[in-house]
């Protein structure tokens, strides 16, 4: 099977997308982790698969594959990328684009200076929605209700955390330093706990004042990312919550910046950046 596919990124968050309307596709996890292999393969944090959309009001329908093969509800800096490369593809000419995805419907935006806003949803901070388990472990403890923090139990140490689902789960770790977190043992092993039974993404934000953060953000299905949409959203909604940043937040990554605004409450968290389209190709499987 030959597949053509798109090199992107968004803010170095890296992903192979492919239009799934003018190709027959049907990938195995193997499959999609052979092409995640940045050695071997062509190399990605995520694979997006463009289909046309079955549910009524919305233009397409796109999947979400992190390279460990799994298949997730939620990418923010692939939402971005696939209203380019959809525009891109010819598969329309619309400037907003309403788009499903294993998580709900979303709403982008293509801006006339090259960003892509986008409307990701109310985020949700009931626990057992994330899902959270907040006692996990420590079945005296309260039982699961929603707190502005949490404080969890990880390798002995207490370790207190935001938790917060953009549709993916997401743990968020406030550091002093980004640079100095140690990202990768911090983050597996909240990962690997029994807060998380469907794992989650875990971020490590440095307060800078209320307007601007630096994050790192150690993702599910995949290892630490030069940037996360999902992620910088859940990072600005778990530091409103907890009274220490204002409703617009530029959020540095190590990769770029993106914009960040919430109004609180039931209302979208918007998120605003760029993309890069880096080359097309073909791969035989
Ligand atoms: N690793 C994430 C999916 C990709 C999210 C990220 N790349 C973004 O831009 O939001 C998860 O397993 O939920």
């Amino acid at each position: 099977m030959n597949i053509i596919f798109t090199k992107m990124h968004g803010l170095g968050n890296d992903f192979v997308v492919i239009n799934g309307i003018d190709q027959t596709i049907n990938l195995t996890p193997e499959q999609i982790r052979f092409m995640s292999d940045r050695q071997f393969g062509i190399g990605f944090d995520q694979l997006l698969l463009v289909e046309k959309s079955d549910v009524e009001d919305t233009d397409f329908r796109y999947r979400i594959f992190n390279s460990d093969g799994g298949e997730v509800e939620q990418c923010g800096n692939g939402a971005r990328c696939f209203a380019h490369f959809v525009r891109n593809e010819n598969l329309t000419d619309k400037k907003e684009i309403a788009v499903i995805t294993k998580n709900g419907r979303l709403i982008l935006n293509v801006e006339d200076n090259g960003n892509v806003t986008v409307d990701m949803g109310a985020p949700i901070l009931e626990p057992a929605q994330i899902p959270f388990i907040a006692n996990a472990g420590n079945e005296d403890k309260a039982e699961n209700v929603q707190q502005k923090s949490y404080s969890i139990q990880i390798n002995q140490q207490n370790i207190e955390i935001g938790a917060v689902s953009m549709g993916n789960p997401h743990a968020v770790v406030i550091v002093d330093d980004t640079q100095s977190a140690d990202v990768e043992k911090l983050g597996k092993a909240i990962q690997e706990s029994s807060y998380f039974p469907n794992s989650v993404n875990v971020g490590f934000m440095q307060v800078i004042d209320r307007q601007n953060i630096k994050l790192r953000v150690y993702e599910r299905g995949v290892g630490e990312t030069q940037a996360c949409g999902t992620g910088a959203c859940a990072a600005v909604v778990a530091g409103i919550v907890q009274g220490l940043l204002d409703s617009k937040v530029d959020v540095n990554l190590l990769g770029g910046n993106l914009s960040i605004s919430w109004a609180g409450d039931t209302n979208p968290v918007m998120m605003s950046g760029p993309t890069a389209t880096v080359f097309k190709g073909m791969i035989s499987l």
